[in-house]
């Protein structure tokens, strides 16, 4: 599955919804033995959700949204394929989060790009299935480090915490995930023991988390921080 939704695959309603039903119909497809993700977009895997999604938006909007990203994440996390993330770019926030729901990573050996969950750089939390989802891949203190600084991790620091498990040159991503890809053939049941007691989690506080967001997003200091970080995004172009 190669994301292409330009100008930086942000994760927009109607793109998460795509990703929902290309994942729900190789789930359904016999023949299909994983998913290797990976981006169309020179320079970057994902930019995360759309901030576009989060900002000047009403409730009944937000809380959709919110549905898409929860789906995605259930529908990703709790995969029974063999799922690898060939992170050819930057993946900050949610795009470091769907790499996450992936069996292994593989990231393009290049300084230039950063892995993380950054959301405390916007003002706002990281919810407790993204901080859940860190924690089961790098452990609880490198996670609690990592978000109260909102911290983005160039390659090489990613390896070290064990964000990442493999960094290869920038133009053999592709190959060697189809070359990991090969080497394991059958889903493992170790990998639903693993995970059901923490998608069992968000499943049981789905509404409840949805009514969170939607309150927390739509305050005022959090829109105008939103609105801030916009700018500063535009800003650092020029
Ligand atoms: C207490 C209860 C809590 C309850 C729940 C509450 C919590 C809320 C949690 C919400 C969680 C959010 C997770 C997220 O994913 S938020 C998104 C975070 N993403 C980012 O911060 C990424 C920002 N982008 C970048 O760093 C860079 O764009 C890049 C990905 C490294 C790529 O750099 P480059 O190639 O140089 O591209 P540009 O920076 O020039 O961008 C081009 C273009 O795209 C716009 N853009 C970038 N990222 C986004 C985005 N995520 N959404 C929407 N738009 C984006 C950027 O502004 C440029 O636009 P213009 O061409 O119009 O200027």
């Amino acid at each position: 599955m190669s994301l292409q939704n330009p100008p930086v695959n942000s994760l927009s309603l109607e793109f998460l919804t795509d990703i929902c039903i290309s994942v729900e119909k190789l789930e359904m497809d016999k023949t299909c033995r994983g998913l290797i993700i990976t981006s169309s977009l020179p320079k970057v895997f994902s930019a995360g959700l759309d901030i576009m999604e989060m900002y000047g938006k009403s409730p009944e909007r937000c809380g959709e949204f919110w549905r898409a990203v929860q789906e995605m994440w259930l529908k990703l996390y709790g995969s029974n394929m063999v799922t690898i993330a060939a992170i050819n770019g930057s993946s900050p926030a949610g795009g470091c989060l769907m790499s996450m729901t992936c069996d292994y990573r593989i990231m393009a050996d290049n300084p230039r790009y950063s892995i993380g969950l950054n959301e405390t750089q916007l003002g706002i939390v990281a919810p407790f299935w993204f901080k859940d989802t860190m924690t089961n891949t790098v452990g609880h203190r490198t996670t609690e480090l990592s978000l109260q600084l909102g911290q983005m991790y160039n390659p090489a620091e990613a390896l070290k915490i064990g964000l990442v498990d493999q960094l290869v040159p920038e133009d053999q991503v592709s190959h060697y995930s189809h070359t990991n890809h090969d080497q394991v053939t059958t889903p493992d049941r170790s990998k639903s023991m693993m995970r059901k007691p923490t998608i069992d989690k968000l499943t049981s506080k789905r509404e409840a988390d949805i009514q969170n967001f939607v309150s927390f997003i739509t305050k005022d200091s959090i829109q105008k921080s939103i609105g801030m970080y916009l700018e500063m995004l535009k800003k650092r172009k020029r």
